[in-house]
């Protein structure tokens, strides 16, 4: 396999999670691979993405647990929190997990730069540093960006990239989007004390998701405290004096205060600079890489993986993109990923977890041959937390085959629920066969067997 008219068999771009898996299996058939980095390795979901967001997920939850303590016969004195001690823990384990992938790749032989790398034809990449580096094949994971629309004075607001690392909490919290991101840190401000506003220019919060679970977690969140402005967005934010910012929005006669404005109004692929010109890469109309279901680009030597495609922006997705192209290139085998029935989940607060067709894409799909079962229920833990907000699960049947098309679930902890019952949905299993399964009692997840 390894060709010496190249210094690598394989060079990633990108130690992220697509870049990581497919380095580290590639090494594993025998392939002599290196990896540049430019920032640090593990990538978005690692150091400013999934992990630190779920440990504030858990962090700010604290809230909730400790009010509920009483109830149990916990007294609880003096309850303060301190968001240096938070931040700082959460980056402590950053760093744990950034050693832990850099570890991943020394042990596995694969080489890594800490450097930006950019590609200077179909088999040659150059470093910042300067170092000019031939190979066989090139593996672009260079993932996305978050995308900061153009207004005045945009320099004075945040993106998730630096939300992990503010010096304070602030008391007042503008949120421009209103999808993944711009939910779980209105979820994790709010509890933890902030007063949130959410800005959207349009009414639809998280689109991809079931019209029952976005109305039932819009109702609890304002239940919550949190405020929302539709459609409308930021016009201009003007910075006041002791770091007070105004923020004016479009049709909205006053301006309202914030200590900080987080930007979530997407991520676009991070494919600016990186010289696919010089290989005749073809982009697509978001700065996307163009490529086949093999991930190959248009350029025969260079692959691309997770979200430099902006296919589906999930962690899991990217890493199984990874793998599949390591063994179909290196290891010989004809690894396909599949991307039907993808699992996904909104760490608001409540959760929400989906897998399948919506209601209204299966009723677009069926027409009428399409059963609904839902069933709304106050899970025990907020009945005794005397909190009323509910859960709901719905599932989406097909009315003629009895398949299971969906399960959409919003209640504590619907992520934990939902990958169980995605691998139902996956397979292929059928409503009678959700009903022949014993429920699992006391549990929130018995519901998705009791629905008649
Ligand atoms: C706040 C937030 C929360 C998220 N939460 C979740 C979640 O809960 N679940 C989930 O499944 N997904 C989540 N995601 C999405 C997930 O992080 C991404 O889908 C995933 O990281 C994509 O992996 P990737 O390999 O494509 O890119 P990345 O992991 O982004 O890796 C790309 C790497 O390439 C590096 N790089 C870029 N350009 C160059 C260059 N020219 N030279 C060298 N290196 C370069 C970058 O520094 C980065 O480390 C979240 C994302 C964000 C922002
Ligand atoms: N739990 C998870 O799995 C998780 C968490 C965070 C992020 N992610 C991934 O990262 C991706 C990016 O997250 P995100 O929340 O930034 O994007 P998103 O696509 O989920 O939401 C973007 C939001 O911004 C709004 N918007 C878009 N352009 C705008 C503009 N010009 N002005 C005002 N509003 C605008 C949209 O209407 C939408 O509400 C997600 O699509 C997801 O795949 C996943």
């Amino acid at each position: 396999m390894t060709d010496p008219a190249y210094d690598y068999d394989l060079f990633v771009i990108g130690a992220g999670s697509g870049g990581v898996r497919a380095s580290r299996i590639a090494a594993g058939y025998g392939a002599r691979v290196a990896v540049a980095e430019e920032y640090r390795v593990g990538g978005t979901c690692v150091i400013r993405g999934c992990v630190p967001k779920k440990l504030l997920v858990y962090g700010s939850h604290f809230a909730e647990e400790l009010q509920d303590a009483a109830n149990y016969g916990w007294t609880v004195e003096k309850m303060t929190f301190d968001w240096p001690t938070l931040r700082d823990a959460v980056a402590k384990d950053v760093d744990r997990l950034n050693a832990a992938y850099t570890n991943t790749l020394n042990s596995n032989k694969v080489e890594h730069f800490l450097d930006r790398a950019t590609i200077t034809g179909p088999n040659s990449v150059r470093l910042a540093s300067g170092r000019e580096i031939t190979a066989k094949h090139i593996l672009v994971a260079v993932g996305a960006w978050p995308v900061m629309p153009e207004f005045e004075g945009s320099e004075h607001c945040i993106t998730s990239n630096e939300v992990f690392h503010l010096e304070s909490l602030p008391r007042r919290v503008v949120i421009a989007g209103a999808g993944y991101i711009a939910l779980e840190f209105a979820g994790i401000f709010n509890a933890l004390g902030s007063h949130v506003t959410v800005v959207n220019r349009s009414e639809t919060i998280l689109r991809s998701y079931d019209a029952s679970l976005r109305d039932r977690l819009l109702q609890i969140t304002m239940a919550r405290g949190i405020e929302y402005k539709f459609n409308c967005g930021i016009e201009r934010v003007e910075q006041h004096e002791e770091g007070c910012l105004m923020v004016h929005m479009k049709g909205q006669p006053d301006p309202l205060p914030a200590d900080a404005v987080l930007v979530a109004t997407g991520r676009r692929p991070k494919t600016d600079g990186l010289g696919l010109e010089n290989a005749g890469i073809e982009l697509g109309a978001h700065g996307e890489i163009v490529v086949d279901e093999l991930g190959q680009t248009t350029c025969p030597s260079i692959f691309a993986v997770g979200d430099v495609t902006n296919r589906v922006q999930l962690t899991p997705v990217a890493i199984r993109e990874g793998h599949a192209f390591a063994d179909r290139v290196f290891g010989g085998k004809d690894t396909r990923v599949s991307y039907d029935c993808i699992p996904s989940a909104v760490f608001s607060q409540p959760p929400l977890a989906s897998v399948g067709l919506t209601e209204a894409q299966a009723r677009e799909k069926l027409g009428s041959n399409v059963k609904i079962f839902t069933s709304d229920f106050r899970p025990m833990k907020n009945i005794f937390g005397h909190r009323p907000e509910r859960g709901l699960y719905k599932l989406v049947v097909d009315a003629q085959t009895d398949k299971v098309l969906g399960v959409h679930l919003i209640g504590p902890e619907a992520p934990e629920v939902l990958q169980a019952a995605a691998i139902a949905v996956k397979a292929g299993l059928t409503k009678a066969d959700f009903d022949a399964t014993v429920a699992l009692h006391p549990s929130m997840a018995e519901e998705l067997v009791l629905m008649r």
